[in-house]
């Protein structure tokens, strides 16, 4: 089933993000790739797939991908952040991981939970229910 899929790593992360989805290729390029600037010319000059790129996060990308998170246009959210060093827009960092709990969207922090995403059938399948916020 078609996807879109946001992929975002900090600076420190990005190498490992460009490592895994150089592993990944050959399913992510099944999917709509999203990113936030920086992020996104790496990935598509190390995959050689498009990938559409927002504004890079200190400027407004992580909420840009907030927003399709809010629209109901994302289906899960690849993000390395960077755990050892601190980011000038972390508000926006934590903005945009609040959402992903409040539309049950699948978000991998790491390596570990970004292999077990992007191999569920639960994913790929569109198995799991993204959940209308309660208030
Ligand atoms: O800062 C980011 C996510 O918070 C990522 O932005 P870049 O991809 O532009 O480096």
């Amino acid at each position: 089933m078609h996807k879109t899929i946001a992929l975002v790593a900090h600076d420190h992360k990005k190498p490992e993000l460009i490592r895994w989805a150089l592993e990944h290729k050959s399913e992510l390029e099944k999917h709509t790739l999203v990113a936030t600037g920086t992020t996104g010319g790496l990935l598509q000059e190390a995959l050689n797939l498009p990938v559409k790129r927002f504004k890079s996060g200190p400027l407004g990308g992580d909420q840009q991908i907030g927003a399709l998170i809010a629209e109901g246009q994302l289906d899960s959210l690849i993000f390395f952040w960077d755990p050892l060093n601190p980011a000038p827009h972390d508000p926006d960092v934590k903005a945009l991981l609040r959402l992903c709990s409040v539309w049950n969207l699948p978000v991998a922090c790491n390596t570990s939970t970004a292999d077990m995403i992007i191999t569920s059938p639960l994913f790929i399948e569109g198995l799991y229910e993204r959940a209308m916020p309660e208030f």
